[in-house]
């Protein structure tokens, strides 16, 4: 099957992305494409899907890099199996070759992402394909990234190699979604996680919010943490809640904790600077009570000044630090601000049945200055699910109203 459409979109002129091309290079990597024919064998649709539970098994644990699996199969058995670790590590193409050795020759190698095509932190995979021989290649989606960005394709394909593109796509994009957002938008995907009773509550008028949602809406929020980069909070919600923002899961990835607090009136003893189980970063301004920084510094917290703290200036700062994804966990006033400066894209809302009622109760999102529902920020591509006793509302902000 040829599907060079595909790739033909996304080539490496894209390598600066603006406006005009983004919606180019998410066509390409299977976003905001109207819905394709299957593409492949339901074998292929099964390996792929292997690849991206291999893939998962790094979960919060590979950026700036990609979620990446690669199987190897030879005669219709799986001879070889890998997945990209963390960044700096070999990426998913060699450690399937190396365990598939000489039975690589001739056999068909399933990647979830586009092969690269470029000397990184590590050698391309295309040309170690090249060499091991393999007859052909099966892609999930093409690699965004500007240095690939289909080259890895079309070098396969310069030396002989079948390649079919796009099985499993829309899975690998969604496993993938943070990494994808970071690429065209130098900045990390934004989730804004909150938890709320029905009449829409996210504490009672004394701010008690021990618990909205059930156990396992709870735990669903540990897995959630365990695949992000970071969780953001502000001043407020340790002051109130005092919260220790950890996965609870031993072998799970522990997401950088960060603070954002302009003047560092924050307790002395909250949990989290005297949880040393996952890392804590404070983001505050210059000059900003120096003793208080000297009393983080010494219980093992991070502490970074920006001159000036805002929800775009932080997200700015886990860009440069490599962040694909930061989950926002904080109170109203900060999620309104988070909102109005883009830097929430996806929206997840879990509500418990419950009425608590009181008119001054806080809510999830503070004042955004919207006066008329037709203001309102409709949730695209929206999903929901019951988790426990309570509904897990998914959606995502639409582009115009929160591109940065
Ligand atoms: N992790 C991964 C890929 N990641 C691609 O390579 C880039 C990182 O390159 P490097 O610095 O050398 O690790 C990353 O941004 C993404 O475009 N590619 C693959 O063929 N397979 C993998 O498993
Ligand atoms: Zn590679």
């Amino acid at each position: 099957m040829d599907n060079s459409p595909v790739v033909a979109q996304a080539d490496a002129s894209l390598a600066n992305y603006t406006q005009e091309n983004i919606h180019l290079v998410e066509s390409a990597v299977g976003l905001n494409s109207p819905p394709k024919e299957k593409i492949g064998s339901d074998f292929d649709s099964r390996m792929m899907l292997r690849c991206l539970e291999l893939a998962r098994r790094a979960l919060g644990r590979t950026s700036p890099n990609p979620l990446v699996g690669a199987v190897i199969v030879k005669d219709g058995e799986i001879v070889g199996e890998g997945f990209h670790p963390r960044a700096g590590e070999p990426h998913a193409e060699v450690f399937a070759l190396r365990a598939a050795g000489d039975r690589a020759r001739g056999a068909t190698i399933y990647v979830s992402l586009e092969p690269c095509n470029h000397y990184g932190r590590t050698p391309p995979c295309s040309e170690g394909l090249i060499q091991a021989g393999v007859a052909k290649v099966v892609v999930g989606m093409v690699d965004p990234n500007p240095l690939v960005a289909g080259g890895g394709i079309a070098r396969l394909r310069a030396a002989g190699i079948e390649v079919l593109v796009g099985v499993e796509e829309e899975a690998c994009h969604q496993l993938n979604e943070a990494f994808v957002h970071r690429i065209l938008y130098k900045r990390p995907l934004g989730i804004l996680k909150y938890a709320m009773t029905l009449d829409g509550k996210i504490a009672t008028t004394s701010g008690h919010s021990a618990w909205v949602t059930s156990q396992e809406a709870r735990s669903e929020v540990h897995q959630l943490r365990a695949a992000c980069d970071a969780i953001i909070v502000g001043g407020n919600t340790v002051r109130q809640d005092n919260p220790y923002l950890t996965t609870r899961q031993v072998e799970a990835h522990k997401p950088l904790r960060v603070v954002m607090s302009r003047h560092l009136n924050l307790p002395e003893n909250a949990h989290l600077w005297q949880t040393a189980d996952a890392p804590t970063l404070v983001l505050t301004e210059k000059g900003a009570n120096p003793d208080f920084q000297e009393l983080l510094l010494k219980q093992g917290v991070e502490v970074v000044e920006l001159t000036s703290l805002t929800p775009d200036k932080a997200m700015a700062y886990l860009y440069e630090r490599g962040f694909c994804s930061v989950l926002w966990e904080c109170g109203g006033t900060l999620a309104a601000s988070a909102i109005a400066q883009g830097a929430v894209q996806k929206v997840l809302a879990f509500i418990a049945p419950k009425i608590i009622g009181g008119s001054i109760a806080p809510t999830p999102v503070g004042d955004l200055g919207f006066t008329t529902m037709t203001e309102a920020l409709s949730l695209e591509r929206v999903r929901w699910r019951v988790v426990g006793s309570d509904c897990l509302v998914e959606g995502y902000f639409p582009k115009k109203a929160n591109s940065q």
